[in-house]
């Protein structure tokens, strides 16, 4: 069970390399998979699609009929043929313009969602090291913006752009066929238009990336700010926040201005050239109509063929932009999608003995945190707890007693050594399946929006009402939670705002006691507790530990003194342990700390 530092840098590959820079749209491709599902809604669109371009490529020709025989009012009937024909396309592009717009649309909007639901599955399964280095708004902005950008690719740009290809390829060819010699001129004259666009094009990539980039470290630090909004008050720096991001809108502002300037030159220029390149060979077309080489139908045939296809190619440059902001945002979200996390199941995880009976031990195990490769927090560190025991871990801040924890939670794995859970090594499970037998109370509880009763079914989904008034009561939460105006539904806020700490610490315990886990980690569980609401918490605590394994960390000697076994860590090693009398009675470190205590209190 080693992880190396080669191991964590792949988890956060794509902060530490990053991205890949590519130029061209090839990260639309990473688009497929989730295209491919949706083949009937794709083939409805592309049919739509030709039908629409058969019947707009179709008008030019019925003209060129209509001007070659001339207007008289003995073709009267002719010309109504003619007109009734252009009512039949103008319906058929109605028709399949609408079916073309919902199938589009379905398909960008079915797709967004689906890769919304990958991301942010796949994100929820990302260890605690990669939220160490990635900013919960970034991940939050590439959920929202960069799928944003997506759905409008797929809902809309991509659609004109393979119409206008469409219509572009197939005016080209009946432009050859209406006259090849003018359509030789024209395809010269767009060959020297669209080397620049793809040089400007490049460019547009550039600045879109960098502004989503801007977007996004925009949002992350007004998600940073807005939840501690009260810290931010408390110390007056409502000013500083508001200017720097102030600045950092600003910033976003200025990179899509300048992406806005390049495409608004870049599309005048595509335009100009285009159509001036039509007004040329128009000139030349006429020239022929006088030499009598050409009949003037043709020529209008050409022209609206031609004016056609210049206004695809327009269109195209335009999209491109968006096309290549699209590809930018595609590559950002797949760089999530491929982020593996630092620990995966194992191929053939074991299975644990059931009932499992929680037995805990530590053999010389020894952990470095990836953010901080140069400190051991655990350093050889060894601990057998046997199944039903409760041991206390005491020590300093900061020598090792939370990392325990983590590595038994299996959110880090160790660099050396071996943990074991049952007898099993825990890099042999599944963690999820470990972490099914772990109740977690820990420093700062997490209270969801939701209920009171949610929050403490949190621990075991499904669990009847009066489980959870069980728990809540084990727990000493009951009388406060009967107190608050809907009882066991009253709604708490996004992070349980109006419960105080304490109340959050009861309600944390309630869903341990739920969860019914044979293994209990009790990090600082009733640290924010007074005297009194400690007494009862207490006794529900011990209810909770009897017949499970528990690991308490305290740093108030006082709640863990009657326990049998103390073990006093520092330096992320375990360098005594026993009962309080006889760590007492040893003196070193747990001696002192207990002197300090007790006569603290004692005043
Ligand atoms: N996520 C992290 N990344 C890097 N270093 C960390 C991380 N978490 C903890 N550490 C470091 O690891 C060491 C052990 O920390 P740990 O949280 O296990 O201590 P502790 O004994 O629980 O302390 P406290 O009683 O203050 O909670 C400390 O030096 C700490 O700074």
């Amino acid at each position: 069970m080693t992880q190396s530092g080669a191991e964590y840098a792949e988890t956060v590959q794509y902060v530490a390399q990053g991205r890949a820079k590519g130029r061209s749209l090839k990260p639309l491709r990473v688009l497929l998979p989730f295209l491919r599902p949706y083949r009937g809604p794709l083939i409805g669109a592309v049919l739509a699609m030709v039908v629409a371009a058969s019947a707009t490529l179709i008008m030019p020709a019925m003209l060129r009929g209509l001007v070659d025989q001339g207007f008289s009012a003995s073709r009267i009937e002719e010309i109504s043929h003619y007109f009734f024909l252009f009512l039949a396309a103008a319906g058929a592009m109605g028709v399949s313009g609408a079916t073309r717009f919902y199938f589009v649309t379905w398909i960008g909007e079915r797709v967004t969602a689906d890769i919304r639901k990958a991301v942010f599955d796949h994100v929820l399964g990302l260890t605690p090291a990669f939220f160490e280095v990635t900013r919960t708004g970034e991940v939050l902005s590439r959920l929202s913006a960069d799928t944003t950008l997506v759905q409008t690719v797929l809902g809309s740009s991509a659609s004109f752009a393979i119409r206008n290809v469409l219509m572009a390829v197939a005016g080209i060819a009946l432009m050859f066929l209406t006259s090849w010699k003018l359509t030789a001129l024209v395809v010269a004259g767009v060959f020297v238009v669209i080397l620049p666009l793809i040089a400007f094009g490049r460019w547009v990539r550039k600045l879109s990336r960098e502004s989503q980039d801007r977007l996004a470290d925009t949002s992350a630090h007004a998600a940073e700010t807005l939840n501690a909004v009260p810290t931010v008050q408390a110390f007056s720096r409502e000013d500083d926040e508001r200017a720097r991001y102030a600045k950092a809108t600003e910033e976003s502002f200025v990179i899509a201005i300048l992406r806005t300037r390049a495409r608004a030159v870049m599309t005048a220029v595509a335009t100009f050239a285009v159509f001036g390149c039509i007004v040329g060979v128009g000139w030349v077309g006429a020239q022929e109509v006088l030499a009598g080489i050409m009949s003037p139908g043709q020529l209008v045939q050409f022209i609206i063929y031609a004016i056609l296809v210049g206004g695809a190619f327009a269109a195209v440059s335009e999209l491109w932009g968006d096309l290549q902001r699209a590809a930018g945002a595609s590559e950002r979200l797949v760089e999530l999608l491929e982020t593996k996390p630092a620990i995966t199941p194992p191929a053939n995880p074991k299975r644990l003995i059931t009932p499992a009976k929680g037995a805990v031990r530590f053999e010389n195990v020894s952990f470095r945190y990836p953010l901080r490769p140069d400190t051991a927090a655990l350093d050889e560190m060894s601990l057998s707890v046997e199944p039903g025991e409760a041991v206390a871990l005491v020590g300093p801040s900061g020598a090792g007693k939370s990392t325990v924890f983590q590595l038994l939670l299996r959110f880090y794995a160790a660099q050396s050594g071996k943990i074991s859970f049952d007898g099993t090594d825990i890099a042999e499970l599944d963690p999820t399946e470990l972490r099914k037998h772990i109740s977690l109370v820990s420093q700062d509880p997490v209270i969801f929006s939701g209920t009171i009763a949610d929050n403490i079914r949190y621990g075991r989904p499904g669990a009847d009402d009066e489980a959870v008034r069980n728990a809540a009561e084990g727990a000493a939460a009951l009388e406060f939670i009967e107190k608050l105006p809907d009882g066991f539904n009253t709604r708490l806020g996004e992070r349980g705002i109006t419960l105080s700490g304490g109340q959050r610490q009861r309600l944390a315990i309630a869903r341990a006691m739920l969860r019914d886990a044979p293994l209990l980690l009790l990090d600082e569980a009733t640290s924010a507790l007074d005297a009194e609401n400690e007494r009862l918490v207490q006794q529900g605590l011990a209810n909770l530990m009897a017949g499970r394994t528990t690991l308490v960390i305290a740093h108030r000697l006082a709640t863990i003194q009657k326990l049998k076994r103390i073990v006093v860590m520092e330096d992320g090693k375990a360098v005594a342990e026993g009962s309080h009398d006889e760590l007492v009675a040893k003196g070193g470190l747990y001696g002192r700390l207990a002197a300090l205590q007790f006569a603290a209190a004692a005043q």
